[in-house]
């Protein structure tokens, strides 16, 4: 549905070259829910931009339901932001307009029959539950309702895509649940692709189906939200998904533990979830596992367990051992300080 191919961006910035995005090829495929986390500065903002060309790339080619977007007249831009709706962290609401006027102001700039603004307006104030705040200012919002009133304003537009550029770093953790959540609704009921950027994991783990994690203009890693959190590959990744997940060991337990046997991290997805490995495994070898940590990520349609096992016995009985546990489809990872 959407296809950056190629795609760098450099910004002048007096004599400096800034490369904001270095050659980054992703495709985001329809009716999914797909994120890009980074640190600040990695060139979320940019790459998101380039989708509806609030920022026109310096090379590259970038294709919307096949078309190739670079080469719309003003016309065909004007028809193509229609179809892709978008939200910011800062909400951008008319601070002098009430909740209704919001949404139903640029229907009207677009030319949207009378009774049809009316329509959707209601119906989309309706989705995003704020109906009976229909005559309040912005000032009078809490930042979890501003941003419901930008969804909606972008909704009513009945786009194909939603672009979100950090829609709820400023929001608290309640109210950015809330908000994932309606994300989720607008994209299953409504059947809206969304493609958001965030620095926060918790928004890619609840709601997203696949993810592309941005480093220094580059994109250094794709794949499913499950794979990236089972198997996270390049550095970065580890850092993002590992830095708030995995278990942090005092040094004095870690050195007494790697003195005395082999540690291990098991990561255990779907169906490896509900075998008895470890009861299993002290039966079959002379070896004695004690769990030392544990935990459970949940993604939007699975959960990831993690343990930290020690594993005690002869090196070659703890070797059988772990091979065993990769026979039974667990992600095995020693773990050595
Ligand atoms: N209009 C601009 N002019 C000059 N430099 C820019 C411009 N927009 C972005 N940059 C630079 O491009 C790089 C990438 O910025 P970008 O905003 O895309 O990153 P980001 O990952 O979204 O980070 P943040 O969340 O902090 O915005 C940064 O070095 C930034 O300073």
């Amino acid at each position: 549905m959407i296809k950056l191919e190629h795609v760098s961006k450099t910004f002048k910035v007096g004599k400096n070259n800034i490369e904001a995005l270095k050659d980054v090829s992703v495709e985001i495929n329809k009716g999914e829910i797909f994120g890009v986390i980074g640190y600040s500065g990695a060139g979320k903002s940019t790459l998101i931009r380039c989708v509806n060309l609030l920022e026109r790339p310096t090379a590259g080619k970038v294709f919307v339901d096949d078309v190739d977007i670079l080469s719309l007249d003003k016309k065909g831009l004007q028809k193509l932001r229609r179809k892709i709706g978008m939200i910011f962290q800062g909400y951008n609401l008319l601070a002098t307009a009430n909740v209704y006027e919001n949404v139903a102001i640029p229907l009207k700039l677009e030319g949207v029959p009378k009774n049809e603004i009316k329509a959707r307006t209601e119906k989309y104030l309706e989705i995003v539950g704020l109906s009976d705040r229909s005559q309040a200012f912005p000032s009078q919002l809490s930042g979890g309702q501003k941003q419901r009133v930008a969804i909606a304003r972008a909704l009513a537009h009945e786009p194909e895509v939603l672009l979100s550029d950090e829609a709820t770093s400023a929001l608290d953790p309640n109210t950015t649940d809330s908000i994932l959540e309606l994300l989720l609704k607008v994209n299953k009921e409504l059947g809206i692709t969304i493609f958001l950027i965030t620095h926060e994991l918790n928004v890619i783990q609840r709601i997203c189906d696949r993810v592309a994690v941005m480093e220094k203009g580059q994109i250094v890693e794709t794949g499913s939200v499950v794979d990236i959190f089972a198997r996270p590959k390049e550095a970065m990744t580890k850092q993002f998904v590992r830095g708030e997940s995995r278990f942090s060991i005092p040094p004095k337990l870690l050195k007494d533990l790697l003195a005395s046997g082999k540690l291990v991290n098991l990561t255990f997805l779907g169906e490896s979830a509900k075998d008895p490995a470890l009861a299993t495994l002290a039966k079959r070898f002379d070896v004695l596992p004690s769990i030392i940590a544990g935990g459970i990520d949940q993604l939007k349609d699975q959960s990831i367990g993690n343990l930290l096992v020690h594993l005690k016995g002869e090196p070659e009985q703890i070797e059988a051992a772990v091979r065993f546990l990769k026979d039974e489809r667990i992600i095995v990872e020693e773990v050595n300080g």
